[in-house]
């Protein structure tokens, strides 16, 4: 849980471990509940007295702690934007508008509409120029000096005009004539040319308008980010999942995904958002902290100069939830190397208020009536927790984590219901939470450790596809594209897929929405699995199951499991494989040469003849369908830029030749 090399946690975690003798352990073993366990741990000496400032001021890397904006260091990197411009570097002053915004302070309205200013320009000479525009209107409202507006207004006017959006040119090249008499700075000469230009223009477009018979402009193009959609209806209690899906249940396995009829490979079986996702430090300040896109011309937080929006929307959703809180303790969460399930299981208390929690309460230990709603806390409790298979070790480890988190919601506000102005140093010279705040270290670090139980065995990874540039030239089949490791989030309904090494489905992202389609035929009846990791193809089965009982508590007994199906390596490509099909049930492949002329073939261990027409024929057909998959995905890959974990099916050329054909 916490990064073994980096961060403070883990000498923080020492500390207590140390000073917990066998009597103080005893008790805590007795505890029966989370509430109980917090409250204890909370309450040691060992834990109030621990002292984090020396700890901190040694972690100097990363993000400042107090947080606060910095104008110095905007005003830095605005005049490297400024030297970029003048080397012709558009693409790199964007970059370093961008930057230098994150730091401006709320207060430097003028300092900010100044940068948006430039970032216009640089958009503009990379021919951005709806983004162009948008600056520009922002730049305006923030009071951009009267004198130079001229210049922004003259932008914007050919902006638009590139945009064919002539009747707005028209007004914008007025206000830019009327702009010019406020162009105190600017000598007479220029002036007078810059208003002539403006008039040339103006009378240009009257002209065109009138002999184009008055056309309305188009409309400004709306960039808005495609959309997923199930195949078929949606399952009425499971309003994420497909209506071909159920969810049904038994001892052994718990919750389980079965198709409810036939399944075709390629439909699209759930579309869901995430409960809560966090996006990687690293990527603060690169993709937006709401729904994990990549912004390059980011909307930056009033108050904090960490993380970065794709959206004024995405900021507004997360002002309203998790980052009103988290804003000024985001560098504590990376400082002490805590992992990225901590900082979900935080967020996950974050993103709703405290009334939100005492309304649920009551309902939260039975299962929720009416439908599984992905955005709903009380289903997301209802997620394994295998708290009766946890050892005392296990809690302990756990609950020294939510010490530290909970001190981290003290001095964010969360208590209080409001946040806090500027935590700072002198709040963490003692992690003891103020005595006013003993039920809520109980009830809200319960929910924590109750999270992070739950994240163990459900959260999913994010992934980003980056590809290169594909090379075009005749019979490519070589894609190369790398699988990155962005966020990690909680998506309750596809939390109740159990897993297969050999699994029915494939996810990938739109967004921070997860998508997952059949890659098979699967026959009603039938579990849809998902894949936890280990895939038969490319990990021996002993090495599978070793990994699944340690990561997820299980023993795994799908039919590669139970039949030891081998390796791709191990395949040997001149022959084919097809299962003993006797009377007797046998084990046993059996090998068969591409050149083999007979259809019945006898098994080497039973002895026993096996037709192989019938597996020819489902070869053929799982094959066609295969590719067929493949051609939709890759086109959802190439429009939606999504995120996907092609699994290494035998046929894995014919998925490189779908995506290849995609390309060309
Ligand atoms: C993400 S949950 C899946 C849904 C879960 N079965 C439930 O009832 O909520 C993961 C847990 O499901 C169980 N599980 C997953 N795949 C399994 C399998 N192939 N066989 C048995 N149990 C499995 C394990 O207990 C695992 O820790």
């Amino acid at each position: 849980m916490a990064d073994q090399n980096t961060g403070f946690f883990k000498k923080f975690h020492d500390t207590i471990n140390n000073s917990v003798d066998d009597i103080l352990r005893n008790n805590f073993t007795n505890l029966e509940t989370n509430e109980k366990r917090v409250s204890y741990l909370c309450s040691l000496p060992a834990v109030k007295n621990y002292d984090l400032t020396s700890d901190l001021e040694k972690c100097q890397g990363g993000a400042a702690f107090p947080v606060q904006k910095d104008m110095e260091k905007a005003r830095e990197l605005k005049n490297e934007g400024n030297g970029a411009v003048q080397k012709g570097d558009w693409g790199k002053a964007l970059q370093l508008y961008s930057h230098a915004l994150m730091y401006v302070p709320l207060k430097e309205t003028e300092e900010a509409s100044i940068l948006l200013a430039n970032r216009s320009a640089a958009l503009n000479h990379l021919d951005q120029h709806e983004d162009a525009i948008a600056d520009i209107q922002k730049c305006l409202k923030l009071g951009y000096p009267r004198h130079l507006r001229y210049k922004v207004l003259e932008r914007k006017a050919r902006c638009l005009l590139v945009l064919k959006r002539n009747r707005e040119a028209i007004t914008a090249f007025q206000d830019t004539i009327s702009a010019l008499d406020e162009a105190t700075s600017l000598d007479k000469a220029k002036r007078t040319k810059l208003r002539t230009d403006a008039k040339i223009m103006l009378e240009m477009l009257h002209k065109g308008l009138k002999l184009a018979g008055n056309p309305k402009d188009p409309e400004p193009l709306r960039k808005v980010p495609p959309k997923a959609k199930l195949t078929g209806k949606a399952n009425v209690e499971y309003p994420s999942l497909s209506v071909a899906v159920n969810i049904d249940y038994d001892d052994v396995r718990g919750r389980f995904a079965t198709a409810n009829r036939d399944i075709q490979a390629g439909e699209v079986l759930l579309v869901e958002k995430p409960y809560s996702g966090v996006l990687l430090a690293e990527y603060a300040k690169t993709h937006c902290q709401n729904c994990f896109i990549p912004c390059p011309i980011p909307v930056v937080c009033p108050n904090c100069p960490n993380v970065i929006f794709c959206s004024e929307k995405c900021l507004d959703t997360a002002q309203k939830s998790y980052h009103k809180y988290e804003c000024k303790i985001l560098p504590l969460i990376w400082k002490s190397g805590c992992s990225i399930t901590c900082h979900i299981a935080l967020r996950m208390v974050l993103q709703h208020n405290k009334e939100y929690f005492s309304e649920i309460a009551k309902e939260l230990t039975t299962k929720p009536p009416g439908p599984h709603k992905p955005n709903d806390y009380k289903s997301v409790y209802q997620l394994v927790t295998h708290e009766d298979k946890r050892t005392k070790q296990d809690f302990l480890h756990r609950t020294q984590m939510i010490a530290f988190l909970v001190k981290l919601l003290e001095i964010c506000g969360y208590f209080d219901g409001k946040p806090r102005d500027n935590p700072s140093l002198e709040d963490l010279k003692t992690m003891a939470v103020d005595e006013k705040y003993k039920d809520d270290v109980a009830i809200y670090g319960s929910l924590v450790l109750k999270n992070l139980q739950l994240l163990q065995f459900n959260a999913h990874e994010v992934f980003e596809l980056q590809c290169k540039k594909p090379k075009v030239g005749s019979n490519i089949i070589k894609h190369d594209g790398t699988s990155v490791f962005l966020a990690g989030a909680l998506f309750p309904t596809l939390s109740l897929f159990n897993h297969s090494c050999d699994p029915g489905i494939v996810r990938y992202f739109c967004g921070p929405t997860i998508v997952v389609r059949a890659v098979k035929t699967i026959n009603k009846g039938e579990e849809v699995s998902e894949n936890y990791g280990p895939i038969f193809t490319s990990v021996p089965k002993d090495k599978r199951q070793a990994r699944l009982k340690e990561q997820y508590w299980f023993d795994c007994s799908c039919v590669p499991c139970q039949q030891n199906w081998p390796l791709y390596e191990d395949m040997n490509e001149n022959y084919m494989r097809f299962k003993c099909d006797s009377d007797k049930p046998c084990p046993n492949v059996i090998p068969v040469t591409l050149d083999c002329k007979e259809f019945m073939v006898k098994c080497g261990l039973c002895q026993q003849y096996t037709n192989i027409l019938k597996g020819l024929k489902s070869l053929q057909v799982r094959l066609h369908n295969e590719i067929a998959v493949c051609v939709a995905i890759s086109l959802a890959h190439i429009t939606h830029k999504f995120c996907l974990r092609i699994f290494q099916f035998q046929t894995v050329n014919s998925y490189g030749k779908a995506i290849s054909l995609c390309y060309e």
